[in-house]
């Protein structure tokens, strides 16, 4: 491809031409006619690289106007990373024809996955992106981020289309939207699921992480695009506000959702299989046996349900095809994920909670399910927001029974001092003393919740749902020892 005409289509100044073939941020992986992304990280600048870029045989460079490109075509951006996906997203084509993003601080990966299971089950041959990796006819492949970089991002769109896939649901994180990282193809609708306390280690403020996932509202769904949001959680007004200000079409979900023009929720009742729902949505007042336990995973279905009608063409799917589904859907790898039951009888599950606010919805989930104690298994990860730590702990402080601290990714920090930030939480509460232990070795802390849950028990394995690796060590030094919570949990109860 030319990058005359990739400038062309980008709507970009006609600063040079050359024969394109591919697109690289990392110079490592710049080959004879790729186009380099020269971006300022966190922790390197990758302006740095030019020089080694255009030896590698780089044909063009996007960079600052400042940045000195010598042999190469510099095109000159004051926001390097938004030209560099607009000219990449011209290169990776076709895309499939409506794709779908999800933000929220908890609820992404269960949103795309739910939203990427009712499009199969209406007969379109769907994908997801995300935390889980791409999946796609029902398998899945790591990528290693929630939100890839641009060029795995937009090359994966493009294989997912050569493969006959048409709809794709992918998670917006807030790193992957400040980081431009899915910025280029036309998104048609975005979906917000909830906004709480994370990644303050990236993120200055609460504002500036709320703003970051803004972006998906205010600049990446298309113009004629929707945004379905979660009415019931403190910050769905603003985002509705947002989305009404740029003139996009607002699918309201909720409790305080629309019963026309979104999905209201009339009421909510557990049951055998998971929970029995009414909805309202065109005037019309729909049941559903909604087979996934707690409130927060009928929201995210509702979600996906909204995400699927919002983009709906005239062929369909219908909402009585969208409804019927929803009575179908499988649990997401993970999350809230019965791993096992113990030789006493006690179920044991295990669930990606990671933020003190996704720890209060699973325990409070499971809470209504349980007759003796509710016993959590949990920890903090290393290089992440410390100030989320001690929260976590009052919230597992406040609602289970017994709690087992653990490790959950280290990565480069101290693993006691994690434990001992997470500890502080139990230090307030009156009635801590003495339901709390410290188990440093994660399989040895599972061992103990299994051997002493009794009939009527919960267990819950909170903070690495479908991960497959304890995280030791930074940067170079960096390990991964394999570990699945899941197959822990059946050998201990074996
Ligand atoms: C903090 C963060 O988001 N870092 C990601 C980001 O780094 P960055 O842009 O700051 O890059 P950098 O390492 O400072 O380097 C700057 C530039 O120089 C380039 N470079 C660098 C070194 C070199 O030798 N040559 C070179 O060309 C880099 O490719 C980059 O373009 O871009 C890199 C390339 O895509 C990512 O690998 C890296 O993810 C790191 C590994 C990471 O741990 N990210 C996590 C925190 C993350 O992104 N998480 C979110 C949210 C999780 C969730 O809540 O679901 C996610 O979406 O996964
Ligand atoms: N809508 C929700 N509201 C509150 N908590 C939720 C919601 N959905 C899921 N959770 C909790 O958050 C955990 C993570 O869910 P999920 O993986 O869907 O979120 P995510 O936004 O993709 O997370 P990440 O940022 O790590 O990618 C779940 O295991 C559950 O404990
Ligand atoms: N996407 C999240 C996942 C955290 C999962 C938890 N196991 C941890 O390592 O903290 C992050 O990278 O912050
Ligand atoms: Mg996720």
């Amino acid at each position: 491809m030319r990058l005359a005409t990739l400038l062309q289509a980008a709507g970009m100044a006609p600063v040079g031409d050359g024969a394109v073939t591919g697109f690289a941020i990392d110079h490592r992986k710049v080959s004879a006619g790729s186009v380099f992304g020269a971006f300022v990280g966190n922790s390197a600048n990758g302006e740095e690289f030019v020089p080694a870029a255009v030896a590698a045989g780089a044909v063009a460079v996007v960079a600052r106007p400042h940045v000195k490109v010598d042999g190469a075509v510099h095109i000159a951006a004051l926001h390097p990373r938004r030209a560099f996906a607009r000219l990449a997203a011209g290169f990776f084509t076709p895309v499939p024809a409506t794709i779908v993003a999800v933000t929220g601080t908890n609820g992404k990966t269960s949103t795309v996955e739910l939203t990427r299971q009712i499009w199969r089950m209406c007969g379109f041959s769907a994908a997801s992106i995300g935390t889980l990796g791409v999946t796609a006819f029902d398998e899945s492949t790591a990528t290693g981020l929630t939100t890839p970089d641009v060029v795995t991002f937009l090359s994966n769109l493009a294989g997912l289309s050569r493969e006959g896939v048409t709809h794709v649901a992918y998670e917006a994180s807030s790193h992957g939207l400040s980081q431009h990282r899915n910025e280029g193809p036309t998104v048609s609708a975005g979906a917000f699921t909830s906004f709480s306390r994370d990644h303050l280690d990236y993120h200055a403020t609460m504002e500036d992480y709320f703003e970051a996932k803004m972006r998906l509202v205010d600049e990446v769904v298309d113009q004629n695009g929707a945004v379905v949001v979660w009415m019931d959680d403190p910050y769905s007004p603003e985002v509705a506000r947002r989305a009404r200000g740029r003139g996009l079409r607002l699918f309201a979900v909720g409790e305080n959702g629309d019963a026309e023009r979104g999905i209201r929720l009339l009421s909510h009742a557990a049951s055998a299989l998971g929970q029995d729902i009414t909805v309202a949505h065109a005037g019309q007042e729909i049941a559903v046996r909604l087979p996934l336990i707690g409130r927060y995973q009928a929201a995210n279905a509702l979600c996906a349900a909204g995400l699927v009608l919002a983009t709906a063409g005239p062929d369909g799917p219908s909402a009585a095809q969208v409804f019927d589904a929803m009575a179908r859907l499988q649990p997401v790898r993970g999350r809230l994920e019965r791993a096992v039951i113990s030789r006493t009888g006690a179920p044991v599950y295990v669930d990606y909670a990671h933020t003190p606010e996704a720890l209060i919805a699973v325990m409070t989930t499971l809470r209504s399910h349980v007759e003796g104690r509710l016993i959590v298994i949990f920890g903090a990860g290393g290089d992440r927001d410390e100030g989320k730590r001690r929260a976590m702990g009052e919230a597992v402080a406040q609602i289970a029974d017994i709690a087992i601290v653990t490790d959950d990714n280290p990565r480069g920090e101290d693993p006691a001092a994690i434990r001992a930030a997470v500890l502080e939480g139990f230090h307030d509460t009156d009635n801590a003393g003495g339901k709390v232990d410290e188990i440093s070795d994660r399989r040895a802390a599972i061992a103990a919740a299994i051997s002493m849950a009794a009939a009527g028990d919960i267990v819950l394995i909170a903070g690495k749902g479908h991960e497959q690796g304890q995280i030791v060590g930074r940067g170079d030094a960096a390990r991964v020892h394999p570990f699945d919570d899941v197959a822990v949990a059946r050998e201990c109860a074996a």
